[in-house]
This record gives structure tokens, sequence and C-alpha cells, in this order.
């Protein structure tokens, strides 16, 4: 029997401890725990796809860009996006290759840069709503707002960040180079939603100031490549309705109409929860039979039988 085929989208928690520092040593340690349960999914049969976020890392490499602007130019926006997707995507490699050794799995685990074309009129750009960076108080924020000229945003009754622009993929320009690893290694693309380009009349691309969502982008990878499932990981095992609030609801099942309802509601938090359901939906709908998964890292193997997360799926 054809093994399913699943992408899955890492999210913050799967790069990075809170409890640790925010260093590339650290980042290295949690991503060989998450390697783990990434080869616990291939040793349950599972032909996958990883795609991993940056927001907290592409921001960082651009306040030490910014930084050391003095000893060095700064780094244009969409290399930082480059550089984030090349040192997360060595990490990710590194470990799970290790990882699936001491399984004696032996399919190769390669890393591709990958670009995304956007619209150069998408009305995001005039919109910033992305967080990145690190998490600031309310003074902090103010203060880089008033010195640097950020947009800052409160991020999920988590603190305040930095927000950037955050338009919506179009085409995965490296998409026949994937499908075709696809068949002998397991491929990690499309890393931080992909590098921001925008096409130009003569087909060249161009690198824009902006942070693709990488759950969007899962999403159009699992379309282009026939997956079959979706598979949302973040800090939460499950999405909720009136999340944070007394009468709190942890959601098992969602047909797209019900999550389209609860989207209309405002249940999910802009730039954090909601394009992770904005994914699932559209996943779901684009061929029958097919359903996204939101749940935490650690909870996937439950989820995935169908005993912990939160399905979404046409009825
Ligand atoms: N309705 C909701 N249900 C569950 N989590 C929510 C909801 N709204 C906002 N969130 C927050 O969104 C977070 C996931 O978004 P984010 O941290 O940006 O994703 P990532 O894990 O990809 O970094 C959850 O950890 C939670 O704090
Ligand atoms: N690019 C992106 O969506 O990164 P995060 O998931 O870290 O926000």
């Amino acid at each position: 029997m054809k093994p399913k085929r699943l992408v899955i989208a890492l999210g913050g928690n799967a790069l990075e401890d809170k409890n640790m520092p925010s260093t590339a040593e650290s980042q290295l340690e949690v991503v060989k725990k998450t390697c783990e349960f990434i080869a616990e999914i291939i040793y349950l049969g599972y032909e996958i796809a990883i795609v991993h976020g940056n927001g907290p890392q592409v921001g960082r490499i651009m306040l030490a860009s910014e930084a050391a602007k003095d000893v060095t130019p700064v780094m244009p926006f969409d290399v930082c996006g480059a550089m984030s997707q090349g040192y997360i995507g060595y990490h990710i490699q590194q470990s799970l290759k290790q990882v699936m050794a001491k399984r004696n799995i032996t399919m190769p685990v390669v890393s591709i840069i990958t670009q995304v074309i956007v619209d150069k009129n998408d009305e995001a750009f005039q919109n910033p709503m992305k967080p990145i960076g690190p998490f600031y108080t309310e003074e902090e924020s103010k203060k880089l707002a008033h010195e640097r000229g950020y947009t800052v945003k409160e991020d999920a009754g988590r603190g305040y960040r930095r927000v950037v622009p955050s338009p919506m993929p179009t085409q995965i320009v490296e998409i026949d180079t994937i499908k075709t690893l696809l068949n002998t290694t397991i491929p990690i693309a499309c890393g931080g939603g992909g590098i921001p380009v925008i096409e130009s009349e003569n087909g060249s691309l161009k690198g824009v100031a902006a942070v693709i969502d990488k759950d969007l982008v899962a999403e159009r990878l699992a379309e282009d490549i026939g997956a079959d499932i979706l598979l949302i990981l973040t800090e939460v095992e499950k999405i909720s309705i009136n999340f944070k609030k007394a009468n709190q609801i942890d959601l098992s099942y969602l047909t797209v109409d019900d999550a389209k309802k609860y989207i209309e509601e405002g249940h999910f938090a802009p730039g954090s929860m909601l394009p992770k359901v904005i994914a699932s939906v559209n996943f779901a709908k684009s061929s029958p039979g097919r359903k996204a998964i939101i749940t935490s890292l650690y909870k996937v193997a439950d989820a995935l039988e169908g005993k912990n997360g939160t399905v979404i799926e046409c009825k």
C-alpha cells in the first residue's frame, strides 16, 4: 500500500525552548529532541517533507545586522531570511540524519534553499502583521518603535514583537526539485515560509522585504506534492475557542464549515493561530480525503492515531 504522504510544519517551540538562551547552540539541542519525534513519524511509515518557521530567528539576524551597521553593511531583509533558512535547515538536516541512523533508517535528508513568489501588490506590504524576533514589554516596544521606526504589535497575549509584511505565497519556485527529491530523500524545504521574491515581466526574481507565513506555505507545498495530511506542530495540543478565557473549549474535530465559522467569530489570533487554521481549511477542502492536524510536537504520535490534536477536514 502506498505510504501516506505528510507535510510537517514545525513551529517555534520545535526550534527554541523559552527556558534556554536564544543561541544557535541551544537551538541545536532543541532540534535534536524535535528530530526524535520526526523520526518516530518516519518509523510509523509516513513519507514526509519538512517546513520550519523562522520568526524569532530572522528577527534576531536582522537585529544583529542592524547593530553591526558601523562595521559592515546591513544585510537586506530577504538575505536575512535566506540566512535563517540555511542555519535552521542545517541543524535539522544534521540532527534528523543522526537520529534516523540510530533507528537504522538510511534515507538521505536534504535542506533546500527555497524561494516563494509573492505579489508585489499584496496589501500585506502596507499592513505588517507578521511577528519576528524576540518578545518585548510594552515599554520596550514603544522605545523600539520610536528609536528604530519598527512597527510593533501585541502577540497572542505573550508580549509585544516587531511585525513585518507577510504577503500570501503564490508559487514555490523550486517545487519541481522538491518533487524529484521526495522519492529518494527527506526534503527540508520552504523554510521560514520561503525567501520572498517577486517576479518581473522578463521572469527574473527579486527578493523583497517580507516574511511569509510558514504554515500557509506548508499548505501550498502539501497541495503541490499531493500530500494526504498537513501536520501543523505548535505549542498547544489542540486549538480552542474562547482561548485563555474562563469558557475556553479545546477542539478535537472541526469540519471546514465549523472552522470558517470560528474564524469569522475571531477565535484565532492573527499572526499566530489564525494562519494555521486558514492553512488547515485550505488544505482540507483542496481534495477529498485530505485532512489537517494541529497539535503539539510532543503529542504527534497520539494525534496521528486520532487520540489527540485538532483534526480539520471536509465533512
Ligand atoms: N484559539 C487559539 N487556540 C490555541 N492557541 C491559540 C489560539 N489563539 C492564539 N493561540 C496561540 O497561538 C500560538 C501558536 O502560534 P505561534 O506561536 O505563532 O506558532 P508557532 O508554533 O508556529 O511558532 C499558540 O501557542 C497559542 O499561544
Ligand atoms: N515564517 C514563519 O511563519 O515563521 P514562524 O512560524 O516562526 O512565525
